[in-house]
């Protein structure tokens, strides 16, 4: 059997949901898996740095990097232009890692045409008053960013139906313990399609 390439998975959901700290939950514990570092023209929030969070990089050398094709996919949300590096994304997954795009709707529309085998899921808050409430409390936004941020969640949870899987983040442990059952359940398939229990299966069956 042969487990040299990884598996891409898409993670989106509205901003505030609590995706990157799902994410960075998960990676923490199994250390196999790889999040995709994006290249964005937002200006860079406290407490983040370059090339950790995002490459931040001007809307001029942005563009130069579209029309290069550097990127599997590019939307812009929120005002900014987001974008996932085709050459790092392809590294990882070549090296046997298991790689999560943080992407929009828009991203992961474009990824599923060029990658079909990419699995992806959809994180939901349990209300929306727990979605503005997580925004507020990460102290990052203005009240007109957050404002903006709430008005395009409706638009990014009407997409919810085009992913593998929907997860509510309500209970953060629980949420994290589904988001574990996927990534165990999907490798555990692939092993079944590469064949890992054949030989077991000849001995039980002989
Ligand atoms: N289950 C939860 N209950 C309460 N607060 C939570 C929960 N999950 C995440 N949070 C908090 O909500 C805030 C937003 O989370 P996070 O930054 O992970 O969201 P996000 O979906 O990645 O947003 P963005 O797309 O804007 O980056 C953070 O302060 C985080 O600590
Ligand atoms: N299509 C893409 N969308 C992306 C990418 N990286 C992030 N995002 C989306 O942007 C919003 C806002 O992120 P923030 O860090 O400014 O809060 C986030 O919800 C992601 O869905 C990307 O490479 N491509």
């Amino acid at each position: 059997m042969n487990h040299s390439t990884g598996t891409l998975y898409i993670v989106s959901a509205p901003s505030g949901a609590g995706k990157t700290s799902l994410v960075k939950a998960l990676i923490d514990a199994q250390p196999n898996i790889r999040v995709s570092v994006s290249h964005t023209t937002r200006a860079m929030r406290p407490g983040e740095a370059d090339g950790v969070n995002y490459h931040f990089v001007d809307r001029a050398e942005f563009v130069r990097m579209i029309e290069h094709g550097d990127f599997l996919e590019q939307a812009e949300v929120f005002g900014n232009l987001y974008g996932t590096s085709q050459s790092a994304l392809q590294r990882t997954l070549d090296e046997g890692h298991d790689l999560i795009l943080e992407i929009d709707w828009q991203g992961a529309q474009q990824v599923r045409k060029l990658m079909p085998a990419a699995r992806s899921i959809f994180i939901l808050p349990p209300t929306q008053q727990a979605l503005r409430q997580r925004l507020t409390n990460r102290g990052q936004d203005s009240d007109e960013i957050i404002d903006g941020r709430m008005r395009e969640a409706v638009s990014e949870m009407s997409h919810y139906n085009e992913y593998d899987f929907v997860v509510i983040n309500d209970d953060f442990a629980t949420a994290l313990e589904d988001l574990k059952a996927i990534f165990r359940a999907n490798k555990l398939q692939l092993d079944q399609q590469q064949g890992r229990f054949n030989e077991l299966l000849s001995q039980l069956l002989a």
